[in-house]
């Protein structure tokens, strides 16, 4: 069987799509009308740009800013919620990562449709939560040898 090896995960290159969380919709999650919560979709958002920023920073992040979050559709209980990201500037300390939110009817594959878009801002911290310089870019898979 071929196997990850999670002491050697895959590393893709964070300026291309990644899909960084895939989660379903659940009763928890809707607001007092039974509508899906839009802070729910946005904290999906900013965890799974966080994933992006994390791995381009190789380390601590925080959230700086939060631009153009629009809600394009809305999420119902049951959809499976998709969260695409990648990262379109680098800076010294912080970079804005792209994130575009699909969700999808189960089960038919046919209704996936976008529903939200944003841009998030991340910056590098270290242990005292003051910014620092963001690494080189690593780029590309990590090639191992079999
Ligand atoms: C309150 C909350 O809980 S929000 C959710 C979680 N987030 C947080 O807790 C973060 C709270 N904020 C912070 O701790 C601080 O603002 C920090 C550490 C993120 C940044 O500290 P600052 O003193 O503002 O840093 P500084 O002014 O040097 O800016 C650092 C970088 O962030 C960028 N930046 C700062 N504010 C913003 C902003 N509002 N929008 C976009 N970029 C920003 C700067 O341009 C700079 O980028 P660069 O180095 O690539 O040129």
């Amino acid at each position: 069987m071929d196997r990850m090896d999670p002491a050697n995960p895959p590393v893709t290159d964070p300026t291309i799509w990644q899909l960084a969380a895939r989660v379903v919709a659940m009763p928890a999650d809707t607001n007092a009308f039974g509508d899906i919560f839009g802070g729910w979709l946005l904290s999906q958002a900013d965890l799974a740009g966080g994933t992006i920023a994390i791995q381009a920073a190789q380390g601590r992040v925080a959230t700086v800013a939060v631009k153009e979050f629009q809600f394009l559709a809305p999420v119902l209980v049951g959809d499976l919620v998709e969260v695409f990201a990648r990262m379109i500037r680098a800076g010294k300390t912080s970079m804005t990562v792209e994130i575009q939110i699909w969700a999808q009817r189960e089960p038919d594959p046919q209704s996936r449709h976008q529903v939200a878009a944003a841009n998030f801002t991340y910056v590098a911290v270290d242990e005292q939560g003051s910014p620092r310089s963001l690494p080189p870019l690593e780029r590309g898979p990590r090639v191992t040898e079999a």
